[in-house]
Parts: structure tokens; sequence; C-alpha cells
């Protein structure tokens, strides 16, 4: 079973059609790569089927569940629990520390407070930054603080992680890292990734391919 079914998704801005009908699949523990030409449309799409932006027109399915008419604080609150979402700049909250930004997602939700902290502290061990938990951002390498916001990401055991450009701002070292973590994550716990990227070796080891172009959306071999 499909963890996201979207069908026929259309975003245009004014005049300019940037989604022309796009229809996308997901199923658990894989991660699929949106691939495509500057201004093709890729973030667009990735923020719709994250649940950030709304299509013109379109039927998106999570888990079986319709969610196309999803608004106001039922939005929020499915995205919060089903979603996570990685940036090329991290957009940490550079006055907290990492175990702080880490539990943001779990305060919104109002989880357990006991269970978020527990939860963080593993996240930090398999991202192993657990002895960074004090530091805030601006103490941290560029690759630690993705990492930090790859468990951000995680912290709420979201169905599916959304990831725009996640190593975009890395050199080519800790963006591999990053990479084998995302394999890890697939293979340990089952996590979906979809990743839009303009990197090689991440649209390489992912395990399908899109390319974005014209408004469509075609799966590449
Ligand atoms: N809020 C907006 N209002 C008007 N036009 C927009 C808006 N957001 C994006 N666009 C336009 O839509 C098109 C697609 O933008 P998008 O950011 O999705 O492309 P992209 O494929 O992610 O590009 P890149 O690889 O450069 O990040 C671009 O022409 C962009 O200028």
């Amino acid at each position: 079973m499909s963890l996201l079914i979207a069908k026929n998704i259309q975003k245009n801005y004014g005049d300019l059609k940037v989604l022309d009908g796009i229809d996308f699949q997901l199923e658990k523990a894989k991660i699929s790569a949106i691939v495509g030409p500057s201004g093709a449309g890729k973030s667009t799409l990735l923020h719709i089927l994250g649940t950030l932006d709304q299509a013109d027109n379109g039927e998106l399915i999570f888990d079986n569940k319709d969610i196309s008419k999803l608004n106001g604080s039922r939005l929020s609150n499915f995205r919060n629990n089903a979603i996570g979402f990685i940036f090329q700049f991290h957009n940490l909250l550079p006055e907290f520390t990492a175990e702080e930004n880490i539990l943001i997602p779990a305060y919104i939700s109002k989880r357990d407070q006991k269970e978020s902290q527990i939860r963080a502290q593993e996240l930090m061990k398999i991202l192993s930054i657990d002895n960074r938990a004090e530091h805030k951002p601006g103490q941290l390498s560029g690759g630690e603080q993705q990492r930090v916001a790859v468990a951000r990401a995680l912290m709420n055991n979201p169905s599916i992680v959304f990831a725009d450009e996640p190593s975009g701002n890395l050199d080519s070292k800790n963006a591999e890292e990053l990479h084998s973590l995302f394999l890890k994550l697939r293979d340990e716990f089952g996590q979906a990734f979809v990743i839009v990227t303009h990197n090689k070796d991440l649209a390489a080891i992912s395990d399908e391919r899109h390319e974005m172009r014209d408004g469509k959306l075609d799966k590449l071999n």
C-alpha cells in the first residue's frame, strides 16, 4: 500500500503553469528523488506534497486518508505529526541548543516531555551528535547542524520526510555522510523520503528518480 498518492496536482502562479497535472506515489522505506532544471517546479511540488502549500487542483492521499481538503489546525496537526522537513539551510533556532531544536516538533504537538527527551536522545545517538546536545547551532559544524535538522525532522516519527536540497550546502564529505544516513534510516527504520536534489550521487542511491520538466513529472530508470 502506498504511503502517499498524489493525483493530477496542478499549480499556477498567475499565468505561469508550474505543475501541469502531476501524479506521484511513494511506498514505505523508499527514497524518491526529484531532479530537474532550476525553476522547473521541484520545490513547489515538494511543498504541495508536504502540505506546506496548496494545489489549485488535485488529490493528496496519505496513509489511505484524503487530506486534500484539510485546513487550519487540522492540517497543521496532521503535518506536525505525519511529516518531517529538511531544508538546504537547516533553519535551526540559533538561541536554542541542539537538543531543544530537536524537541520543537514534540513541544508543538504537546507530546509527553519525558518520552520526547528519550526519543531526542536516541535520535542524537543514531545521528552521532549525542555529544553536541548542549551546543547551539553556531557552535556546530555545517554537517552537524544538518544532522540536528534531520533529528528534528524525525522527532515525531513521521511517515514521510521531505527534503529540499538537503546536501546543497554541505561539502562532499558531509554530503556523503548525510546520504549514508538517509540509507540507514530507510533500512533500519523503514523511513520514506522524498528528496529534491541537484546532487547526482544522492539521485543515484535513491530507490527511484523523477524528473520535473515543463510542468510534468517523468519517472526515470
Ligand atoms: N510564490 C510564488 N509566486 C510566484 N511564482 C513563484 C512562486 N514560487 C515559485 N514561483 C515560480 O515557480 C517556478 C518554479 O519554482 P520552484 O522553486 O518550484 O522551482 P525549482 O525547480 O525548485 O527551482 P530550483 O532548482 O532553482 O530551486 C519558478 O519560475 C518560480 O519563479
